[in-house]
This record gives C-alpha cells, structure tokens and sequence, in this order.
C-alpha cells in the first residue's frame, strides 16, 4: 500500500491481529526500535510526572492503595521521540480499523512510572460514564527487565486462566479495554511505560 508508513520499526504482526481477535488480547515483542525505546524511557524518567488518580471527573481521586502509578499525558509536539511513537500508534490504529471495522477516532496516551512496590489493582479501562475506549495498548520501556524483578501485567480473559505479561523493553500489549479486566503486579525496580487508548466515534 503506498503512501503508508510502517506500523513501527520492526512491524505489527498479523499474528498480533489475530490473537486480539480471538481472545481478546495479544502481546507482540520488538515492537517498537531499541533506540526509539531507550529515548522514550528517558523521557519518561526525564518528564514531570504525577501521581495518578482513580476514576473521572468529579469523582477522581489519587487512591495509590489501588493505583500507584505517576504519569504523564502526552500531546502532540512534545518531543520528536512521543511524534514517532505516536505516529506508529496512528499506523496501529488505521490497522485495527481496517482489520475490524471498530471506527476508532482518536488515541490517548501517557507514561507511566510505577516505582518498586506500586501496583495497580485488578479493573477494567472503562468507566461508568464514558464508553469509548475501546483497544487498550501498553508499551514497556525498561529495556534491560528481568522476569524475577517482578511488575508483571496480568491478564484475566473471559475464557482462559489468566496470564502474565513481564513488562519487557518495545514489548506491545493490546487488549479490548471493556472486556480484559487486568492488573500491575509490583516490582522490585522502577517500570516505565507508554499506556493508552483508542477511542470510537461516539453514535
Ligand atoms: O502498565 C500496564 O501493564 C497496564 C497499565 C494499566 O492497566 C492502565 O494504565 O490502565
Ligand atoms: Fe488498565
């Protein structure tokens, strides 16, 4: 297809597609380049982040015996790095269109820091009075991540015994944010990440 840019350094998977559809989740390694990874890392560590809250409007509060995460929102123009990054999740979401027809419009993003002993208790990425995300992609930063240094994301789907996901450097994991309620195991190191959302056209 010309005119089309790469759905990252390394590719999207057809496999990744495919396992998103079937079980409602799907991890992909080598997803992002080594080095878009390490600046991205950098920038997180680099970045003002704060602590994050539980819930939406109104009714947000920082809960960090459920959340413990600090982040970061991402706008466009922040950095040639969160461009590149954000144009590969551009790539990503024409994809899942194309793939599934689920009219995502938009994408929301932001770093996270989780430092050793945060966590973030078993939920869903939707809430009560907002429906529109959709997809759920999480991509880890931490390149050098050991599977005994903990930090796992686990996943519960609907039809399979659960699963963890240790939070490997330019790893990628998709999940449909309504259905795959999940949760952050803590680590023994600080773990970074790039967490967000594709949103559909409201009806
Ligand atoms: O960092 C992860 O592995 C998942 C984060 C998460 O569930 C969230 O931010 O909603
Ligand atoms: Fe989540």
């Amino acid at each position: 297809m010309p005119n089309e840019l790469p759905a990252s350094d390394y590719g999207l998977h057809q496999l990744t597609l495919d396992g998103l559809a079937l079980h409602g989740w799907s991890q992909q390694n080598l997803f992002l380049s080594h080095e878009l990874t390490l600046t991205l890392a950098a920038e997180c560590r680099a970045g003002a982040l704060a602590l994050a809250g539980v819930g939406r409007g109104a009714a947000q509060a920082v809960r960090s015996e459920i959340r413990g995460d600090r982040i970061l929102w991402l706008e466009a123009g922040q950095s040639a790095a969160c461009d590149s990054y954000l144009q590969v999740m551009e790539s990503l979401r024409l994809a899942l269109n194309r793939e599934f027809f689920l009219g995502l419009d938009s994408y929301e993003s932001h770093f996270a820091h989780y430092a050793p002993g945060a966590a973030y208790h078993k939920h869903l990425d939707r809430f009560r009075d907002d429906d529109l995300r959709t997809v759920s992609a999480v991509i880890y930063l931490n390149p050098d991540w050991q599977v005994e240094q903990g930090g796992a994301l686990r996943v519960h789907p609907l039809d399979a015994p659960s699963c963890d996901i240790a939070p490997m450097g330019s790893r990628l994991v998709l999940f449909m944010s309504a259905d795959v309620p999940h949760e952050v195991l803590p680590a023994t190191h600080d773990r970074l990440s790039l967490a967000g959302w594709f949103r559909r056209r409201p009806h």
